[in-house]
């Protein structure tokens, strides 16, 4: 009889996940020491553009697209974050990343976007649209220009980049491929309603497009993030921090490195067959965990609920 194979538990080091860590995510040390399990040169000869990539995930996603040998362009509004991105890549990778300040909620400055990476790489396989962000509030006392100015960026933004990025496909009679980053709406998003609203929207808009679209070979797929470390954990408060990794069953965040991978992936001719689908990255927190980002409300903690 075979002995019984032993398991040992998964540990976290404190000094990864405790309460007393700065919770902030892979700084760019960091981000230079990640291994990946692609194999290089894998994305050769295609073309990247990734939204919000001067900091967080997209910014790994645009390292790692680099890595891999893709020509990488990178969108945000702030131009110093953008140049962040560029000299990692250009220290890191040694090519030169294609950086153009824009707002996403601004669709002519999104036609401009497009059409300067086109004319820079002579094309664009992946729009990676990832830029985008929330503040925590209950739902209840949004402000209105709170709640436009999320749904703008989140659903909007994206939109427009998809738009203007098929159009041009289709123009040119060439297959695209679209990897929207959204959030784990699972069971909705206490206090960040607005952007669970968008995000669910994004959802379906990409499950939609991944039928009307297919015609002219544009695949669409989202990456629902849970948690993950990033510089934008900046707006919530450290109290909810602390509590964010106990938010799902691993009890741990996921980093910027591990959305990376799932975009590289997507971007790679090993999803060519995955079309309106969504993968989540949460560690199980789509069924179990809720995070209260702007703090737990007395009904629930009465309930010991969360
Ligand atoms: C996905 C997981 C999520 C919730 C679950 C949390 C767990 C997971 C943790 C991680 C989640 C992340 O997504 S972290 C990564 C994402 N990054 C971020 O969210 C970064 C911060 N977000 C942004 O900058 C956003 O784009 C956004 C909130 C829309 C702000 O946009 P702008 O700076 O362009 O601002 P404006 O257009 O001027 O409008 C700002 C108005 O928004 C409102 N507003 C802004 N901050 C506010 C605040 N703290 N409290 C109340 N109201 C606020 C006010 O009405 C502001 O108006 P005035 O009153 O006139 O000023
Ligand atoms: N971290 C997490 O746990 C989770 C994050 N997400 C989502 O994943 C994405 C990446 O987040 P993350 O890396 O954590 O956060 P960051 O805040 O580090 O990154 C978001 C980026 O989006 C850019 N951005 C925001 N608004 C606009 C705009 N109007 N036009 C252009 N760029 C914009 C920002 O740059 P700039 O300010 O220069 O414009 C920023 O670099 C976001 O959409 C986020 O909401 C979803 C679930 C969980």
């Amino acid at each position: 009889m075979n002995a019984p194979r032993s398991f040992t538990p998964k540990t976290f080091r404190p000094e990864d996940d405790g309460p007393d860590r700065p919770a902030r995510g892979l700084d760019e040390e960091a981000l230079r020491q990640q291994s990946t399990i692609y194999r290089e040169g894998m994305l050769d000869g295609k073309t990247l553009l990734v939204s919000g990539a001067g900091s967080g995930m997209g910014k790994a996603a645009a390292l790692l697209a680099a890595r891999l040998g893709a020509n990488v362009a990178i969108c945000g509004r702030d131009p110093d974050k953008l140049q962040s991105t560029v000299d990692l890549v250009r220290d890191e990778v040694g090519t030169d990343v294609l950086a153009v300040p824009t707002n996403i909620r601004d669709p002519e400055a999104i036609e401009t976007l497009i059409g300067t990476v086109h004319d820079h790489f002579g094309g664009l396989d992946t729009l990676v649209n990832n830029a985008g962000g929330q503040f925590p509030q209950d739902a209840i006392d949004f402000s209105r220009k709170g709640w436009l100015a999320v749904i703008d960026t989140n659903l909007n933004g994206t939109w427009w980049m998809m738009q203007e990025a098929a159009k041009r496909w289709r123009a040119d009679g060439k297959p695209g491929n679209i990897v929207n980053i959204v959030a784990n709406v699972e069971r909705g998003m206490p206090q960040a309603a607005h952007t669970c609203a968008a995000r669910a929207g994004v959802i379906y808009l990409s499950k939609t497009l991944a039928t009307e679209w297919a015609q002219w070979n544009i695949r669409v797929n989202c990456i629902g993030p849970g948690v993950i470390e990033t510089e934008g954990f900046r707006m919530y408060p450290e109290e909810a921090l602390a509590r964010f990794h106990k938010a799902n069953p691993m009890k741990m965040r996921g980093n910027a490195w591990d959305v990376a991978e799932a975009i590289a992936y997507l971007a790679s001719p090993a999803a060519r067959f995955i079309n309106g689908d969504l993968i989540i990255m949460d560690g199980g927190q789509a069924q179990w965990g809720v995070i209260w980002p702007a703090g737990i409300p007395d009904y629930f903690r009465e309930d010991g609920a969360a």
